[in-house]
């Protein structure tokens, strides 16, 4: 195997058999986990990429797991495919980046949300006084836990040949689609596979080419995986995953496993008071289960079972297995098909890639990498799909304090996180609200996408974590930027008229449970259902912000952090009912699942499958969610319609957080807008004009020109 794809971040493994050694359980850890740790003892040193603290981040070695469909169109643009990758400047089909550096180690508040780098909520009550924010410490990879880096050896051979769990192997599966590719999909190339050269200045455009070569190759296998699937049609089934095994091993294992006997009610309850059963009996059952269900129609009568009986085992034994409460293990499996929710699971244990996002305010990619390079790190560029972002193998030097990182070359950032930035496509000279945007890394995304032109209201709630966020912006160089701590749910009151805005809301953090494991069992539905109360109230308030007349403009993203549809499409679902001037429009993602148009019985409008889905087991980043609303002028008959339909379908959740009557006050921005202007002309060594009037509000606005 080539030298990126040892380097490369794992994909989640099988589930082990039973034949391998393992210690007992863990309980607290969930039992996958001591199962984990034994096998860690046992792996080869791992080569280390260092975080700034001298804490070793290191990637786990994955081999051999294909994946499910994961949408790529290869488009090319105009421009050359070199150019594109390594351009200078962020072109039209953008740019990204991961944030959420903490600058500001002393920093110990508690954040009860998670943030798309790994934020935590702890109980949410509703009410903005009862916050208790922390400072992300996944946005600082001084703070990132140690990761283990398996870099493997340079014969495929050398590693530990696992057997595999046959849970899935569905024909999307046979090809990598991964946006971030893992080492499994650059294992099945040859001897002379380009990966397999080390990264150098020399040879990016290179590896530029191949890697547009490789997206082309996955639109077109995409392609027919779409053909097939709708000449296949549709399954009756009330999984998606059900009888979703290849026919080959349906002839090759037609009947359910002798020996095996699903445990009754009774006998599941005296397990789970007795601490639960061995590890080796929970993967030989969820395998067993996971393969029953996947051919429920052609082995379920074999069973003398019914199918819930069998889901119900297996949702229990997923819980113990990687350790999460029952209430989300249930949430998450039902997302998706049932062999497809072992995988998330299993990503879930697997740290995702280390990503960092050119500053092009500062710096150029291609001057960035060879900077890095020559300090020894190793990288490359992490897709077509992005002209800032570089992905990180391994360093040498702590990647979060070398010299270029500490004159603001790049952020640290998750590849996810560049997401809701590229959707929102903010054009220079805009004016832009980032309604919760510590510690910065979407805003200052922003900023270099408006080329520091414009202005961009970076606000949080939490004023402890706007510290953060100010030495972001300080560092990357971002002139743009006024830093305010507002409740986003005042808004516009406080300011509108914005030609686009960003609520990268307040979530639970299902999507990056690799990052932060207490997700697994600090989740309870309230918290769902004050989650997702609060991003419906944050949700209208930031449409209300936007200034429908806007002539470049008018646009906002929504995203999470979160893979729930609680905290998405019933979110976006429920904004276009009580905004009738709304509606969805396509990301400009150009991967990414559908959102859901229905969900367990609900079922929401059909535009939401403009919306845009990210696994962790898909695409090799955290999970998230991205939507895009364009925001038009009000008409009152259809507002009073919409609202209407609104109300009598809402049923419990009524969220009246908005007054209808809020209008963006021009007078009232205009002293924060001065005042950016007055810090800028300082800044520059102007003379500044005396002040005409002082901000008001408890809120602090800080210009950070
Ligand atoms: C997902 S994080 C934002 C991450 C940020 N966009 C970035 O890219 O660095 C969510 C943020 O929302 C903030 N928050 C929570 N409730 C809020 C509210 N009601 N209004 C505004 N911000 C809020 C939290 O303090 C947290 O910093």
């Amino acid at each position: 195997m080539g030298r990126r794809a040892k380097n490369k971040q794992g994909d989640p493994e099988p589930m082990r058999d039973p034949a391998e050694n393992t210690k007992p359980s863990h309980k607290k850890l969930g039992k996958r986990k001591a199962d984990a740790d034994a096998e860690q003892a046992s792996k080869r040193p791992a080569k280390k990429v260092k975080g700034p603290s001298e804490k070793t981040i290191s990637i786990a070695n994955g081999k051999g797991k294909k994946d499910v469909g994961a949408k790529v169109k290869a488009k090319s643009k105009g421009k050359g495919k070199d150019a594109e990758l390594w351009d200078d400047v962020e072109g039209s089909a953008s740019s990204e980046g991961w944030e959420d550096v903490d600058d500001d180690p002393n920093s110990q508040a508690k954040s009860l949300f998670h943030d798309s780098d790994g934020g935590e909520f702890q109980g949410f009550t509703g009410d903005l006084d009862d916050l208790d924010v922390e400072e992300d410490e996944d946005d600082d990879p001084l703070h990132r836990p140690t990761q283990e880096l398996d870099l493997g050896s340079d014969d495929e051979d050398d590693a530990p040949v696992l057997p595999k769990l046959k849970i899935k192997k569905s024909k999307q599966a046979e090809r990598p689609s991964k946006i971030i590719p893992t080492g499994s999909d650059a294992s099945s190339d040859s001897d002379s596979d380009p990966d397999d050269e080390r990264v150098t200045g020399k040879n990016f455009e290179a590896r530029s080419r191949a890697l547009d070569a490789e997206a082309a190759r996955e639109a077109e296998l995409d392609i027919e995986e779409l053909q097939r699937a709708a000449e296949g049609g549709e399954d009756d089934n009330e999984f998606d995953g059900a009888d979703e095994m290849d026919e080959d091993e349906d002839e090759m294992d037609e009947g359910v496993s002798e020996g095996f006997v699903l445990p009754t009610a009774e006998e599941r309850a005296e397990e789970k008071t007795s601490g639960g059963p061995d590890v080796h009996v929970l993967q030989k059952r969820m395998r067993e289960c996971v393969r029953v269900l996947g051919r429920w129609k052609k082995l379920g009568h074999k069973t003398g079972r019914s199918r819930s009986e069998y889901v119900d085992q297996l949702i229990s034994d997923i819980a113990s297995y990687y350790g999460y409460n029952d209430f989300l293990t249930e949430k998450l499996f039902q997302l998706f098909p049932v062999a497809e929710a072992i995988e998330f699971f299993e990503a879930n244990e697997v740290p995702r890639p280390v990503t960092i996002r050119t500053n092009t305010l500062r710096t150029r990619r291609r001057d960035l990498a060879q900077a890095l390079i020559n300090r020894g790190v190793t990288l490359e560029p992490i897709g077509k799909w992005t002209n800032v972002g570089l992905q990180v193998f391994e360093s040498s030097v702590p990647i979060g304090a070398t010299p270029e990182y500490l004159a603001g070359h790049y952020m640290l950032q998750a590849a996810s996180s560049f997401l809701p930035v590229i959707a929102l496509s903010p054009q220079p000279h805009e004016r832009v609200l980032d309604m919760a945007s510590s510690p910065g890394g979407k805003t200052t995304h922003i900023a270099a996408l408006l080329q520091n032109t414009g202005i961009i209201f970076a606000n949080d709630a939490n004023k402890a974590r706007t510290k953060s966020l100010t030495a972001n912006v300080h560092r990357l160089g971002c002139k743009n930027v006024v830093v305010c701590s507002y409740d986003g749910r005042e808004f516009p009151k406080v300011m509108g008229g914005f030609d686009r805005v960003l609520l990268d809301a307040p979530c639970s953090g299902t999507g990056v449970i690799s990052k932060d494991a207490s997700v697994k069992i600090n989740k309870s539905e309230r918290d769902f259902t004050l989650l997702s109360h609060l991003q419906k109230q944050l949700i209208l308030c930031a449409i209300d912000s936007v200034n429908p007349a806007s002539k470049t403009g008018g646009f906002i993203v929504y995203s999470t952090c979160s893979v729930t549809v609680d905290e998405n499409e019933a979110v976006v679902d429920y904004a276009l009912r009580k905004r009738p001037n709304v509606h969805l429009v396509d990301t400009g993602l150009e991967f990414g699942r559908d959102g859901f148009t229905s969900y367990r019985g609900k079922t929401f409008d059909e535009s939401v499958k403009l919306t845009r889905r990210f696994y962790p087991h898909v695409h090799n980043m955290d999970g998230f969610y991205v939507a895009k609303f364009k925001v038009e002028r009000r008409t009152k008959q259809a507002k009073k319609d919409k609202e209407v339909e609104a109300e009598a379908q809402d049923g419990t959740m009524e969220v009246d957080a908005v007054e209808e009557d809020l209008h963006f006050d021009a007078d009232e921005d205009k002293p924060y807008l001065e005042d950016a202007k007055r810090r800028r002309m300082k800044a520059k060594g102007l003379r500044v004009p005396p002040r005409n009037r002082v901000p008001s509000a408890s809120a602090t606005v800080e210009a950070t020109a």
